[in-house]
């Protein structure tokens, strides 16, 4: 069985526009997934609909075997510790340290009011350090994470979502505010990520050859639609250029 399902999903705004078009994908354990397409394709509202970030309007996602849409709130609570997610501009608290945004991981499995005292045990401390040592930002645990450069609090955001220990990470855009060297940094220790634990990842990617090198498959959405789903090599520059239409000499250059 995949880790995860979704299958037939719509998903519109407003009733306007579509932004999700009957969308059949499924993701096993421990795969490396891209999502590409141009800007407005629906890859964010994809990635938000698998944890219901976003209310699905029809059709299932399947995680781990639970139907997604069918959860109760504290359900839902519960399923999200499993997955972890990775934001484009890092979503960290910015007047709290690093040590203090990794620890916020842990609020799924925390009582509201555990939460909020900030009870943390020893080991999850412990779990918290040693994720800032493995991601190379041990020394700044104490900073707050507004004096980090975007690469430093990518890597926090890295260090948040493993401490949830998910079994899927989902990742909008991650480098899309980076230089090419601290992006270089994010994607080898996603790719460590999913080929040492075993976790899922997909990632949402507006660079196509950054995806064709890290990831093993790539799904290319268009109009909310999956117009591409396949290993990476098969992405040929005319499947390239239907994905993208008339912007797709100047992304590839990139
Ligand atoms: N909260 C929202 N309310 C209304 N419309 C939205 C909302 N979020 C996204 N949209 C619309 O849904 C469509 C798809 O947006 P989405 O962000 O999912 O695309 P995307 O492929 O991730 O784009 P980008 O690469 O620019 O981030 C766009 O037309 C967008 O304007």
């Amino acid at each position: 069985m995949p880790l995860l399902e979704v299958k037939e999903l719509n998903k519109s705004y407003n009733s306007e526009i579509q932004v999700l078009k009957n969308i059949e994908f499924s993701v096993g354990a421990g795969e490396f997934i891209s999502i590409i397409g141009p800007s407005g394709a629906g890859k964010s509202t994809l990635l938000r609909c698998i944890n219901r970030m976003v209310e699905i309007e029809t059709g299932c996602v399947f995680f781990d075997g639970k139907d997604v849409g069918a959860q109760n709130k504290k359900d839902l609570r519960r399923l999200r510790t499993n997955i972890g997610m990775i934001f484009q501009h890092y979503n960290l608290v910015p007047r709290l340290t690093v040590i203090e945004n990794v620890l916020h991981g842990r609020f799924g499995y925390k009582s509201t009011i555990g939460g909020v005292l900030g009870l943390f045990t020893e080991e999850e401390k412990q779990r918290a350090f040693d994720l800032l040592e493995k991601l190379g930002i041990a020394e700044q645990a104490y900073k707050r994470c507004d004096q980090l450069s975007g690469g430093q609090q990518q890597r926090v955001g890295i260090c948040r979502a493993l401490i949830q220990e998910p079994k899927l990470i989902l990742c909008d855009e991650p480098i899309a505010s980076l230089d090419p060297n601290s992006s270089k940094i994010i994607m080898d220790h996603l790719k460590q990520i999913s080929t040492e634990l075993g976790i899922t990842c997909i990632v949402n990617l507006h660079q196509v050859e950054v995806a064709k090198d890290y990831a093993h498959r790539i799904s290319g959405l268009k109009q909310g639609e999956v117009v591409f789903d396949g290993a990476s090599p098969l992405l040929s520059q005319d499947k390239i250029e239907h994905i993208y239409g008339m912007e797709t000499r100047e992304l590839i250059t990139v």
